[in-house]
């Protein structure tokens, strides 16, 4: 299987030539006020924070439980650097640079403009599932056995009819007319076999005949019902076969065509290849499927402040994204190449977005406004096409969606802090990549929560929860979780899905729409799936 095309040839860069969206060219005026604090901020849920959070779900308040007490999302607020980050080189840039991160006021308006622009969280998913829809899937032709897992780049049309000729549904005999019946032996050399299933066309049946027939054999012309063996007796010694009950003309007879007629579509284009697709292909008479080709994505982690291995130490700390973002698309079905950890650097940034072959570029961290936040420069550098840039989501905010070039990749911008990453992992990169996978939007379903939950005073909010099975008395419902702060991963590690918290929140025993998480649901099957 070669699903890889060569390397396309380095993009050429748009110098200076930022695309349409950025906030750089939003007519807004920087006001020059000191930052100040977003009113619409929402804290982080530690143990004992946020209404109704079931303690249970929490060894409650801990080590680390004091951490996350206060607000993380302040628009004012500088954004997380490390310490030990250093400054990327660029600091001397001058202040009439249009596209400069180094400019304060530059990043202040960066951020005002960006809530202005946040796109509401549930068109930011359909303008995702349409973008990735709209790019023209690359397919490829397997054999039954690898094309499992994978989904149909066409329809599924029967090449047959199903079943192909008239069929016996039962062992027994198979008649011609009203009975009794005269029994005929002689159609297998005269073991008494009768007709068996995998052979030709048997001899026509005289009317008033009977002969025995196997389960899967061709019913012969003239046969008109079939009669189970467990429902007909036969006397050897006068040559009849009686019936034990009433015999329909029809009866256990499958007709050829049953079920499908050759040209007739079985399956639309979409479905994925489970076991029971591949029986049907097979009977249908396949031995090759037309599917999708998986999607593939580049992960560059960016962050100075990074480690691959051991422990934090001197403002360091272990990179959570990389190891996570590879198995997590796996898991829905995506080829993924190794993360690439890129550090702060600009260029090298610059240089991956300009010469990955991938469908799609996860980056992660640098989508915010701080002095070393590359995304936007070096989008607007490449005069990259900015399809969303900003969601009006908790956490997850800053998330983007872009597309490189025309006909070239896309580009999601994850946030830096872990669970924003996982809210843009499933509100952009998940709808976008199973629409170049050619798949269905999944459908939501809506649970009864169990515990109120808190809302942003405009965003939506994405909130880890666990599902419980109904009890005698009450229904099935989800648990919502602690931890659910942006930059933890405690509670979403214990999760199965995610509540999709409207504004103003929701309360005890409502309903709340569910995002799945895709291990919750993957298929074993699945080609790399947690490999
Ligand atoms: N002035 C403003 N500052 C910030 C805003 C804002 O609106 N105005 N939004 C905040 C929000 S919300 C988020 S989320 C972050 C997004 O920032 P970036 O995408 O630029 O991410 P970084 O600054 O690189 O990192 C943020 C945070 O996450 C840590 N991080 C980054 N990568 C990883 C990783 N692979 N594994 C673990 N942790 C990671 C990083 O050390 C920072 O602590 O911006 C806010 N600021
Ligand atoms: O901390 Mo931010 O809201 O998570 O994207």
């Amino acid at each position: 299987m070669v699903e890889r095309q060569p390397p396309r040839e380095p993009r050429s860069v748009a110098q200076s030539q930022p695309g349409a969206g950025f906030s750089e060219q939003s007519p807004r005026q920087d006001s020059g006020s000191a930052p100040h604090r977003s009113p619409d901020h929402s804290p982080d849920q530690g143990p004992g924070q946020g209404s109704g959070l079931d303690p249970v779900q929490s060894p409650g308040p801990g080590p680390g439980s004091s951490v996350h007490q206060g607000t993380d999302h302040g628009a004012g607020r500088s954004p997380g650097r490390a310490p030990g980050r250093q400054p990327s080189g660029h600091s001397s840039a001058p202040e009439s640079d249009p596209d400069s991160a180094r400019d304060p006021r530059t990043r202040d308006r960066r951020a005002d403009t960006q809530r202005g622009h946040a796109t509401a969280w549930g068109e930011a998913r359909a303008l995702a599932a349409r973008a990735g829809r709209s790019a023209s899937p690359r397919t490829l032709r397997l054999t039954l056995d690898r094309a499992i897992g994978r989904v149909l780049a066409e329809p599924l049309t029967a090449l047959t009819d199903l079943p192909s000729f008239d069929t016996s549904a039962m062992d027994g005999w198979v008649v011609a007319g009203p009975g009794p019946w005269t029994l005929r032996r002689g159609e297998d050399g005269g073991q008494g076999l009768g007709i068996l299933a995998g052979h030709g066309a048997p001899a026509p049946l005289p009317d008033g005949d009977a002969v025995r027939i196997a389960t899967g054999a061709r019913i012969p012309a003239n046969g008109t019902a079939v009669i189970r063996s467990e429902h007909a007796h036969a006397d050897e010694a006068k040559g009849l076969l009686y019936a034990q009950n009433q015999v329909v003309p029809g009866q256990d007879i499958r007709p050829r065509g049953q079920e499908c007629r050759s040209g007739d579509q079985l399956l639309p284009a979409g479905t994925v290849v489970t076991p029971a697709v591949l029986g049907l292909s097979a009977a249908a008479g396949y031995d090759e499927l037309l599917t999708v080709s998986r999607p593939r994505v580049d992960v560059l982690v960016l962050g100075d402040e990074l480690l691959a291995t051991g422990l934090p130490h001197d403002g360091l700390i272990r990179d959570a994204l990389g190891p996570m973002i590879g198995p997590w698309l796996r898991a829905m079905g995506v080829e993924v190449s190794a993360p690439r950890r890129l550090g702060d650097d600009r260029e090298a940034l610059r240089h991956a977005l300009t010469t990955s072959d991938a469908d799609l570029v996860i980056t992660t961290g640098g989508t915010a406004a701080g002095p070393v936040d590359h995304v936007h420069p070096v989008l607007a550098e490449i005069g990259a096409e900015l399809l969303v840039d900003g969601v009006a989501v908790r956490p997850g905010h800053p998330m983007l969606l872009t597309r490189l070039t025309s006909g070239g990749p896309y580009l999601v911008g994850l946030p830096g802090n872990p669970l924003a990453a996982v809210s843009g992992l499933l509100t952009l990169a998940e709808p976008l990549l199973r629409g170049l996978a050619g798949q269905a939007v999944e459908d939501s379903y809506r649970v009864v929560v169990r515990d109120e939950v808190q809302g942003h005073p405009h965003d939506t909010r994405l909130v880890p929860v666990v599902h419980r099975v109904g009890t005698g008395s009450g229904p099935e419902h989800v648990v919502p979780l602690h931890y659910n702060g942006p930059a933890m991963l405690r509670g979403i590690a214990a999760a199965d899905g995610l509540a999709v918290v409207p504004p103003g929140g929701v309360r005890s025993g409502t309903e709340v729409e569910i995002l799945d998480l895709p291990w919750a649901s993957a298929t074993p099957w699945t080609e790399g799936c947690f490999t």
